[in-house]
């Protein structure tokens, strides 16, 4: 399978068209990655490698995604934690964080302790929406999670990574290699400077608009959500 890339540009004008044309809403949508988010989590950190799972979510979608899964991994038998500190006022997320509270999982303040007290850590902080200098209070997290030991997932993106050409050349963010990566329906030119295990995910995408913005969708298995990608298939 050759591994096509989307750019941040295409990546938005593709979710406003799945929830125009396509007649998604964004509930939907973000359900259905933080789905495809949890169970690559389940894959590569099996309940029996630990189940605390720290979850950092940002100020917008890439960050509704790491609560959407936080609560798909409660249900697991997991045992998640939240940081979000940047808390959005949109319905959809307090909506989220609601659900999050009924099931007692904590959202927690100091990032380093609940880090240091983490099996897997899922970068949900920033997604194809990112630009520039990563602002504040993010600089810590980022450094955070590029010195830690702990394994990172990232959502979508390794968050600090600039869309289209990874890694920033120094400085904070410049040697952050989360141990997976989860693309969210299609991969974004970052990928070509990822080296860690690889997951397509967001099984929603007709078809008709996979080809329309010249990527594949991937062989999904049964009822998996996510499919990994191979080294040699990265590289073709
Ligand atoms: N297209 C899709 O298939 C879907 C995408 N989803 C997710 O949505 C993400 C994109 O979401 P959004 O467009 O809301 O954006 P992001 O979540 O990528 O980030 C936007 C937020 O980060 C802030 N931000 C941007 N640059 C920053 C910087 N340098 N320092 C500090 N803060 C910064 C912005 O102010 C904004 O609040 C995707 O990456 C994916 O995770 C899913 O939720 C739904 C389906
Ligand atoms: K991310």
């Amino acid at each position: 399978m050759a591994l096509k890339t989307l750019g941040p540009k295409a990546a938005a004008a593709l979710d406003q068209e799945l929830m125009s044309t396509c007649a998604f809403s964004i509930d939907q949508l973000m359900e259905l990655a933080g789905l495809s988010v949890s169970q690559a989590v389940y894959r590569v950190q099996p309940l029996e490698k630990g189940r605390r799972i720290l979850v950092a979510c940002g100020p917008g979608n890439n960050g509704g995604d790491g609560l959407v899964a936080a609560r798909h991994l409660f249900f697991y038998g997991y045992q998640p934690s939240i940081f979000y500190p940047k808390r959005s006022k949109n319905e959809l997320y307090q909506r989220l964080v609601k659900q999050l509270n009924d099931l007692d999982v904590p959202f927690v303040d100091d990032f380093p302790s609940a880090l240091a007290a983490a099996d897997h850590v899922v970068d949900a902080i920033f997604g194809f929406s990112f630009s520039g200098e990563v602002r504040e209070p993010f600089p810590a997290v980022i450094r955070a999670l590029e010195e830690t030991k702990v394994p990172v997932t990232s959502v979508d993106a390794p968050s600090s990574w600039n869309i289209e050409e990874g890694p920033p050349k120094s400085g904070l963010g410049s040697s952050f290699m989360p141990a997976t990566l989860v693309s969210l329906t299609a991969p974004k030119p970052l990928v070509n400077h990822f080296t860690g295990r690889h997951f397509v995910g967001g099984r929603f995408v007709p078809p008709s608009i996979a080809r329309k913005y010249d990527f594949e969708v991937p062989k999904y298995e049964g009822i998996d959500q996510i499919v990994e990608i191979s080294p040699v298939d990265q590289k073709l």
